[in-house]
């Protein structure tokens, strides 16, 4: 059993609120926020304010993955406005174990994102730590594009990884749809982030749909 995190990468900006309310009257319990800096992606979207205004507007778990470089100078931001769970890249952190840190002694759930060339072997040394391992199914920057295939192989891998040993969750990024869905939770995925096939069309009919696949 999975659940399903809408990415409001794809929400209509200017019904925000009105979108965030037919996701919680859909049952969705997570929102997925992408900050884009224009450095580490090609694309820019929100700061710190928006997570806060969201964060009065909903109780929804907010999840916030940080796609920029220097990710660091930003954990206290995004914390002292709620939220809720942090995803820095392991390609973004030379630091990474101290960024955890960081992250933990706020309070908040640490999350550690993959690129699709990144191995899972990358965080041998931090899996203990790390509440969320979020593998992109995308080379991430834009929604709307097409699921990397082979990153079924590395949920699989991160799944088999984890076995007893571990407590984080999989999550899985980019290009998920009704078709491919069933597929992810059956490698593993524990957390599906989507967007366009949420807000594309009828929001609370999509997540309905998914949510009765991945349940
Ligand atoms: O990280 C992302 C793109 O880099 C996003 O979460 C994106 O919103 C996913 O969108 P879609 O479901 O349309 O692929």
């Amino acid at each position: 059993m999975a659940i399903l995190a809408p990415s409001i990468l794809s929400a209509d900006f200017l019904n925000l609120g009105d979108n965030i309310r037919k996701l919680e009257n859909a049952g969705i319990e997570m929102l997925h926020i992408d900050i884009m800096d224009g450095h580490f992606v090609p694309n820019l979207t929100f700061g710190p304010a928006l997570v806060e205004y969201v964060r009065r507007f909903t109780r929804l778990k907010l999840d916030v993955h940080l796609m920029m470089t220097n990710p660091q100078d930003y954990i206290d931001e995004f914390c002292d406005v709620g939220a809720d769970y942090i995803t820095v890249h392991q390609e973004a952190c030379m630091h990474l174990d101290r960024v955890i840190s960081l992250i933990k002694k706020r309070g908040a759930k640490a999350g550690v994102a993959l690129n699709p060339a990144t191995p899972p072997s990358t965080l041998q040394y931090v899996l203990d730590d790390v509440d969320i391992v979020l593998v992109m199914s995308v080379n991430p920057g834009f929604g709307g594009q097409k699921f990397i295939e082979r990153m079924l192989f590395k949920v699989a891998e991160l799944d088999r990884l984890r076995g007893d040993k571990y407590g984080y969750q999989i999550e899985v990024d980019g290009g998920i749809n009704n078709k491919n869905v069933k597929s992810l939770v059956e490698s593993g995925a524990d957390i599906i982030v989507a967007g366009t096939a949420v807000f594309r069309g009828d929001i609370i009919e999509n997540c309905k749909k998914i949510g009765a696949i991945i349940k």
